[in-house]
């Protein structure tokens, strides 16, 4: 294995690499000459496949994989159940056996919706887990199988993503608060809200410990620090925003989760507690809020909207 001051770079692939965490994962890593990014799309590397997953291994020979590929539309899921479990579960499955075969380690990325909520203080890794619907099933079984099939894991669970582009929550605010006076937000569901170039930030920095003889094997969460709810999140999001553009939504409404006719329950906890990616790597929180500041300067100041 290299050490801090290697030589040759280590060889890292991402699946998913258009998707939020994956693009930011892909420019922090070609940032750093630690790193040699292997950058796929579903066309590089579909999970799928076992076939499309042997070639791309065979061809680039990694020294990690690292899965951010995944169904995430939470509501859709529930009417979609089988394309769900084929990447989810399937597809980390068929990963896990392949790089288990090569002796690849895989870092692999789970969500908050494993668990019921009902824990208001937040979720531990040792927490049992208890999903509400076909998403976070799916996630269970995927964790399960990469567990079974590859020793060599870090399953990284998080929650609340949001970035510059993709389908999150900051961006859906945003388009409904260009055309609508009134917005409603669930005020009865807390969790953490992260940014996915701060989930990047800590898949780095997991893999420069694991390349350094880490053997820290195993499930870690990860959040942005300070708890909050959607409707507090939305506030900020909107005040925010409000620096930049003159927003037609004048009135933020709090209301409970039910009323907004979701196809599934949400966790009304998706508080993770993070200690143990601490007390393991050193690796601290880092407050959404800032996070939320460079991601709206970002979308503005690029236009990406
Ligand atoms: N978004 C969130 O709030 C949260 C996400 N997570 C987890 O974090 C991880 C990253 O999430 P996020 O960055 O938001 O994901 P995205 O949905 O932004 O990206 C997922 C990517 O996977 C790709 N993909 C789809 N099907 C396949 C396939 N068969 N083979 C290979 N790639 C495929 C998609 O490509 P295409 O666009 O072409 O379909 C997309 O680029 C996931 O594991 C997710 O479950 C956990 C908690 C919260
Ligand atoms: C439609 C709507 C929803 N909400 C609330 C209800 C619900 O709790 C939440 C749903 O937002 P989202 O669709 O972004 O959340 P959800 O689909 O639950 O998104 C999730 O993505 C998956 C992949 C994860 O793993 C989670 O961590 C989470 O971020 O927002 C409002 O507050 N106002 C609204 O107008």
């Amino acid at each position: 294995m290299a050490g801090w001051s290697q030589s040759a770079p280590i060889k890292v692939l991402v699946t998913g690499a258009q998707g939020q965490v994956g693009s930011e994962l892909v420019k922090l890593g070609f940032s750093d000459t630690y790193f040699e990014m292997i950058a796929l799309d579903r066309h590089g590397m579909d999970i799928t496949s076992v076939e499309s997953i042997r070639h791309a291994l065979d061809h680039y020979m990694p020294d990690y994989v690292v899965n951010t590929a995944a169904y995430n539309k939470v509501d859709a899921a529930e009417h979609d159940k089988q394309h769900c479990f084929k990447l989810n579960r399937d597809g980390i499955a068929n990963l896990a056996e392949e790089c288990g075969a090569l002796s690849i380690p895989i870092v692999h990325l789970s969500t908050d919706h494993l668990f019921d909520g009902h824990y208001a203080s937040g979720y531990s890794e040792d927490d049992e887990v208890s999903p509400l619907g076909v998403f976070g099933e799916s996630k269970r079984q995927g964790e399960e199988l990469l567990r079974q099939y590859q020793p060599k894991h870090i399953i990284l669970r998080v929650s609340w993503i949001f970035s510059t582009h993709g389908y999150n929550y900051l961006l859906r605010t945003l388009e409904k608060a260009r055309v609508s006076q009134a917005i409603e937000a669930a005020d009865d569901r807390q969790g953490c809200p992260t940014s996915a170039s701060d989930v990047a930030r800590v898949i780095v920095a997991i893999i420069k410990q694991l390349d350094n003889g880490a053997e820290a094997w195993g499930t870690y969460h990860y959040c942005g620090a300070e708890i909050t709810t959607r409707y507090r999140f939305t506030e900020a999001i909107l005040a925010g925003a409000g620096q930049y553009e003159a927003l037609k939504t004048e009135v933020l409404i709090p209301v409970p989760k039910k009323e907004l006719h979701a196809e599934v329950e949400r966790p009304a906890s998706s508080v993770l507690k993070c200690h143990k990616l601490l007390s393991t790597f050193g690796i601290k929180q880092r407050p959404w809020r800032s996070e939320l500041v460079s991601v709206l300067r970002d979308i503005y100041t690029n236009k990406r909207y």
